[in-house]
């Protein structure tokens, strides 16, 4: 029987894709809505981070555009897609934590704005997506426009500077004084924006602007759309 929420139901084919700028929420919130969707998650920012991990530890030139577009075809890279377990390898080793530490996120541009290796993690995710069944909620920058423009629900999720610096401030538990946390937020985004547009929702994008919700409003807000949107 179909009802509104036959979109819930587990193996039917529903690829959710949410881009957005740091520290808007696409992590936590698609992670959630993976769950409640029964669907897989792929956290596509998390295979940048991975190349440029790989890029610092085995001293290749961030600022040489063949050496990074080769390291990012070349290097293995294992991520899960359950909701419920994060965990990201490369050649074997878990650099799950490793890949969050502030020294890959101010170093991460380089690799998000190397076109050659932008295609080839690009051609990994969609590969990500074709094996989870077409059932998933892929996040990052240019899931929307790029990796999956053809998905059933595309959203952009936004949120404030102000909101996102705070955010991102109090998940790294105070740690990074406010020009820190300028450079890893603000300035990034302005770096990467360079190669992918992420501020403006394009055609057929629905916004979802988090600034005045809480967690389980954004939640709601996402499921929303999904069920208005998906058919
Ligand atoms: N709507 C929200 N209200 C308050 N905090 C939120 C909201 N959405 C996400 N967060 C919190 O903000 C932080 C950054 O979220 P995250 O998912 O890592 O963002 P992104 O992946 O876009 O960089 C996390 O600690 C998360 O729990
Ligand atoms: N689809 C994507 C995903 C991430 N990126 C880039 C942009 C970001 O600087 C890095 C890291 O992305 P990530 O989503 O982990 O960053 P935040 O958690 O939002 O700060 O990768 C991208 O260019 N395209």
């Amino acid at each position: 029987m179909s009802t509104p929420h036959s979109l819930f139901r587990i193996g039917k084919s529903l690829v959710v894709a949410i881009d957005g700028p740091s520290g808007s929420g696409k992590s936590s919130v698609s992670r959630e809505a993976a769950r409640q969707l029964h669907a897989a998650y792929l956290d596509t920012g998390a295979m940048y981070r991975a190349v440029t991990w790989h890029c610092l530890a085995e001293g290749v030139d961030l600022g040489d555009g063949a050496a990074v577009e080769h390291a990012a075809r070349t290097i293995e890279l294992g991520i899960s897609t359950k909701p419920d377990h994060e965990s990201m390898t490369v050649g074997g080793k878990d650099v799950t934590d490793a890949i969050r530490e502030p020294r890959v996120s101010e170093a991460v541009s380089a690799v998000a704005t190397t076109l050659g290796a932008r295609s080839e993690l690009i051609r990994r995710q969609r590969q990500i997506i074709a094996d989870s069944g077409h059932r998933i909620v892929a996040e990052g920058r240019d899931i929307t426009t790029v990796v999956a423009p053809d998905a059933e629900v595309r959203i952009l999720l936004t949120a404030s500077e102000a909101a996102r610096l705070r955010r991102r401030g109090d998940q790294l538990g105070g740690t990074q004084t406010e020009a820190q946390l300028q450079a890893q937020v603000l300035g990034r985004d302005t770096k990467d924006s360079t190669v992918v547009n992420f501020h403006q929702a394009a055609d057929g994008v629905v916004t979802v602007d988090s600034s005045e919700l809480d967690f389980e409003q954004t939640i709601t807000a996402v499921l929303d759309v999904v069920r208005t949107v998906a058919h």
